[in-house]
């Protein structure tokens, strides 16, 4: 391996400390603390995971935790009802719906009736509208942890040659919108992409979003590109009956021709939740008539 090995979780704990140290700033000038309500609904063994890890950082970092676990058969109007609820809610300043929603649910609905100012997943047509017109806006966890992880790397990112692969509203799009808001020329590539490889060989910059196991292969790579790996895909390992993680890009082929690379684990899904926070805390500065908490 020659490439560097970006790692995520120390920056997302960096990140997480500073992000504690504001919350208590935001306490002691508003006499509460920044508060995060989380939605699940059914009993997805991923999505429990993440959320349990959201409430404990979220405690960790000084900030209050509601956590809200609805069955897997809730209607949608009940879902919507609670949604409401936790909109007038004070104390909340952030609302988060874990996705996946059941199959029943319609996703866009919901994300719909969440008030865009409380919207810390960044999901609301107003915030993704926001962010496509430069203005300030709440932005999307998983792409803010690539473009953090990108910043720290690389400095500026200007003029560079962006190709993020994938083009989903929560990780591709707004991903794209950041990477021209730093002044990155930046292709968005997806299934119907012609000759994939040639257009990744050219970027300085590859942000892979796709969600399939390793499509990503390392002589795709221009040398001393940087790569961002978003992808979290469980396979089959090696020991019978066990699985492993693996991202969308090829790591040991990849890592031998760019200059830096995130892992799977530990490159961005760190990021995610660190970014949760700090959307959590900016939500609540706003939502007080503060102005943003600053370096974050
Ligand atoms: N409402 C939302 N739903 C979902 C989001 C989201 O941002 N908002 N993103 C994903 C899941 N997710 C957070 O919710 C998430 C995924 C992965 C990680 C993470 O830290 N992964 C670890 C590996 C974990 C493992 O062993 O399984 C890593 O990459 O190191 C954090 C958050 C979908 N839903």
């Amino acid at each position: 391996m020659t490439a560097k090995r970006i790692d995520g979780k120390a920056a997302g704990l960096a990140l997480r400390e500073q992000v504690a140290v504001a919350a208590a700033e935001f306490q002691a000038r508003t006499g509460r603390a920044p508060g995060l309500a989380t939605v699940l609904v059914g009993e997805d063994p991923a999505s429990s995971v993440y959320v349990r890890s959201k409430g404990k950082a979220t405690a960790e970092a000084g900030m209050e935790s509601f956590a809200h676990h609805l069955p897997a058969d809730t209607s949608e109007e009940a879902l919507l009802d609670l949604v409401v609820l936790l909109n007038n809610d004070d104390r909340v300043d952030g609302i988060l719906v874990q996705l996946p929603l059941p199959p029943h649910m319609d996703s866009s609905r919901v994300i719909a009736a969440i008030d865009p100012a409380k919207d810390v997943d960044g999901f609301h047509p107003v915030n993704a509208g926001r962010l496509a017109t430069g203005l300030d806006a709440l932005v999307p966890c998983t792409p803010l942890g690539c473009l953090h992880l990108l910043k720290n790397e690389l400095g500026s990112l200007s003029g560079k040659d962006a190709v993020v692969i994938g083009r989903s509203n929560i990780v591709g799009k707004p991903m794209a919108m950041l990477l021209i808001g730093e002044s990155a020329t930046v292709t968005v590539a997806h299934s119907r992409t012609r000759d994939l490889p040639d257009v990744v060989r050219r970027a300085d910059i590859v942000v892979a979003a796709v969600g399939r196991p390793e499509m990503i292969r390392g002589d795709w790579i221009k040398p001393g590109a940087v790569v961002i790996d978003v992808g979290i895909n469980r396979v089959a390992a090696a020991d019978e009956g066990k699985t492993r993680l693996v991202g969308d890009v090829a790591f040991g082929e990849a890592a031998e021709v760019a200059s830096a690379i995130t892992p799977v684990p530990g490159g961005v899904g760190p990021m995610t939740i660190a970014m949760l926070l700090r959307n959590t805390l900016v939500a609540a500065h706003r939502r007080a008539g503060l102005a943003d908490p600053e370096g974050l």
